[in-house]
């Protein structure tokens, strides 16, 4: 039960995965960070004296690198890499506080975003830039990889990235392959005698924004190669390929990685990653939770706040209040969580462990707009929660 401590109460604050990298190509949003630092001042106004930690919170997904720098004092550092059709980008990856752990988000050097929609093309585009990302992260002294993928340009199965960091996808004629996923057709040898040798002394933990086997109906190339660019024609041919692919991996290395859930996204790097590195595939939230410390950092708060642009009835399948609630819960903290918007079946969350559910627009705007004072709306939908948790404290303050 809550029992107020004299000048100090703890309303622990929020977790909040805005993404500012995913909407600032748009329109300003909020990070995960800022987000939190609104909560604050909403509850500050109404419990001036309360202690607040703000957690920048993530799934693994677009955002991640930003919310663990911020969660641990680290730093973005910016490298130019190969992007998907073989052009320079500047992409980036996050070094956390300890020095010793670094976040890749694929799609800073892989990703759609970098393709314009006229020239997407899954045959050729290339992970090295992925490769090149988990090199620049090697040089900058990581011994830990925490590497989100999806949202990627690629149907590759990470051969460009395993060809970025060493090793060699050879032809019937020892030659190495070509970029892409129509060059994997050519692949017939894997020689792995090249890979960056500190690879074997690093831990990979990968975060998948989805669970699709490698091939198949529900593959990498049969559920997202047509965002990628794909007709009917290069889904079949891109499928094939990957299966092939993955027979050359068994045969090569002896591993079976095609029908791990995972093993689809980012166009099969899931699978390359496994083949090919010392990595683990885990969920997003979970690899964040572990990362930030949140048990550590929720068990003696009196109420945690968490949320999400959008609660509906898909934020129970591990995207990140869930993840937060379900912490908070193992020390019986409440949860209170909060969205841009909720879908009509968002009260499913109230039984995976959130308490409370509150939007934060005050009324019918358009999405841009609401965007754009997403922080004036989160400050004073938090100063509203705080208004009505301070009411139940009053109840139970006249009646004890
Ligand atoms: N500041 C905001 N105000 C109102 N609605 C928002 C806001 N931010 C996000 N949304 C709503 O959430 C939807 C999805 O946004 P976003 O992709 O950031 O969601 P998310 O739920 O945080 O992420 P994801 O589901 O991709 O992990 C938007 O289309 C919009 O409806
Ligand atoms: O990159 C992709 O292919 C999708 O986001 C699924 O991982």
């Amino acid at each position: 039960m809550y029992r107020e401590t004299p000048g100090k109460k703890k309303a622990r604050n929020p977790h909040f995965n805005a993404y500012r990298r995913k909407w600032g190509r748009f329109i300003e949003s909020l990070s995960a960070l800022e987000v939190a630092e609104a909560v604050e001042r909403g509850f500050r106004s109404v419990f001036p004296e309360a202690e607040y930690v703000k957690v920048p919170m993530a799934d693994g997904g677009e955002g991640t690198v930003q919310s663990l720098v911020d969660a641990t004092g680290g730093r973005i550092v910016e490298v130019n890499v190969t992007g998907p059709l073989g052009e320079p980008v500047r992409a980036f990856f996050g070094l956390l506080g300890d020095g010793k752990t670094a976040v890749i988000e694929m799609a800073a050097a892989s990703g759609l975003h970098l393709v314009p929609r006229d020239r997407r093309n899954p045959l050729v585009t290339t992970t090295r830039g992925t490769g090149e990302l988990i090199l620049a992260a090697l040089d900058a002294g990581a011994t830990h990889l925490i590497i989100g993928i999806g949202g990627s340009a690629t149907n590759d199965g990470g051969a460009g990235m395993v060809q970025a960091l060493g090793g060699r996808l050879l032809d019937e004629d020892g030659r190495d392959i070509g970029p892409g996923g129509g060059a994997l057709a050519d692949l017939h040898a894997i020689d792995l005698s090249g890979l960056d040798p500190r690879l074997g002394g690093v831990r990979i933990d990968v975060a998948c924004d989805v669970d699709n086997p490698l091939t198949g109906p529900n593959g990498a190339s049969a559920i997202f190669g047509p965002q990628k660019g794909a007709t009917p024609d290069m889904v079949a041919v891109l499928d094939q390929n990957l299966a092939h692919y993955a027979d050359v991996i068994r045969r090569e290395l002896g591993k079976q990685v095609g029908d791990i859930p995972g093993a689809g996204a980012a166009g099969g790097l899931g699978a390359g990653l496994l083949a090919f590195l010392p990595a683990e595939l885990k969920r997003g939230v979970e690899i964040v939770i572990e990362t930030v410390q949140l048990a550590e950092r929720v068990k003696d708060a009196d109420l945690v706040i968490t949320g999400e642009g959008r609660i509906d009835g898909q934020t129970v399948f591990g995207k990140t209040p869930i993840g937060v609630a379900k912490t908070a819960k193992r020390f019986g903290v409440p949860v209170i969580g909060i969205a841009g918007s909720l879908g009509d079946d968002s009260a499913v969350v109230l039984d995976h462990g959130i308490d409370a559910l509150f939007t934060i627009v005050p009324g019918v705007v358009p999405l841009e707009k609401a965007l754009e004072q997403a922080e004036h709306y989160v400050t004073q939908t938090a100063r509203h929660i705080a208004s009505v948790y301070r009411l139940g404290q009053m109840k139970r303050t006249s009646s004890s």
